[in-house]
């Protein structure tokens, strides 16, 4: 049987406003293998964001079952997924949520620190030469670039050594130019560390960098689940 590292079962998540059901998602079966790279695109609204949430744990869903890593998300109590998220999940977001008190340096290694961990210097090192950080270790972020503040931002995610990268519309805030070339080198440290992964988008160009593309329409998805039909 293939190994998925993500694989959500009939995954629905229905919101109540009022007298209105919101079906955010309405029965997602979506896989991805280990060390893919998928990226997922969608209208906004479509549920793309709701099925990062539930794949990394943030939130819980109406119905059906996410696995992750072998995991069933459901069998964990409050403290377990706190501790999954922090050490199998590395998260990237449209807004960088830097530390502004805090160089680069201690920005990326933070997560380290807060669970209590050593930090592997010769590690960090080599994701600050890879995301091309190494000459702004001391900077604060007030003083970089959009581009290099999502870098320090990916660095970040990867210091714990994540099995999988979720990421939300990395690029949102950077001109094409500096979004292909931050995503082009997240590309490139992932493949190196064997990582997975799933990235929202509503770059087309960005989508092609993808092994795969996934489309979600109201809660659904529409191409890219019949990739694995066959297996
Ligand atoms: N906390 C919530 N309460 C009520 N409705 C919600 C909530 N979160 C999301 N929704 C609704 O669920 C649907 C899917 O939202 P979601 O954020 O997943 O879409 P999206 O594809 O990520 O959109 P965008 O591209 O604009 O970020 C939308 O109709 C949204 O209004």
């Amino acid at each position: 049987m293939e190994n998925y590292i993500v694989e959500t079962r009939n995954l629905k998540k229905y919101y109540q406003q009022g007298t209105n059901t919101v079906k955010a998602l309405d029965g997602v079966d979506f896989r991805v293998k280990a060390e893919e790279f998928v990226a997922i695109i969608g209208k906004s609204g479509s549920g793309k964001s709701t099925l990062l949430h539930m794949i990394g744990g943030l939130d819980v869903p109406t119905s059906g079952s996410v696995i992750v890593g072998g995991k069933n998300l459901a069998g964990l109590t409050k403290e377990q997924l706190a501790i999954f998220r922090r050490r199998k999940i590395g998260f990237v977001f449209q807004s960088y949520n830097l530390v502004q008190d805090l160089n680069v340096y201690e920005n990326i290694i933070l997560p380290i620190e807060l669970d209590g961990k050593r930090v592997d210097q010769e590690f960090v090192q080599e994701i600050m030469e890879l995301l091309q950080l190494e000459e702004r270790r001391e900077a604060l972020p007030s003083t970089l670039s959009g581009g290099q503040q999502q870098r320090v931002a990916i660095a970040r995610a990867l210091v714990s050594k994540p099995t999988l990268i979720l990421a939300d519309e990395p690029t949102g805030n950077l001109d094409t130019a500096t979004g292909h070339d931050v995503l082009g080198l997240l590309k490139i440290v992932a493949k190196q560390f064997r990582q997975t992964i799933v990235l929202i988008t509503h770059d087309n160009d960005i989508a092609q960098m993808a092994d795969r593309i996934v489309r979600i329409e109201d809660g659904k998805i529409v191409k890219g689940s019949e990739f694995y039909a066959e297996e």
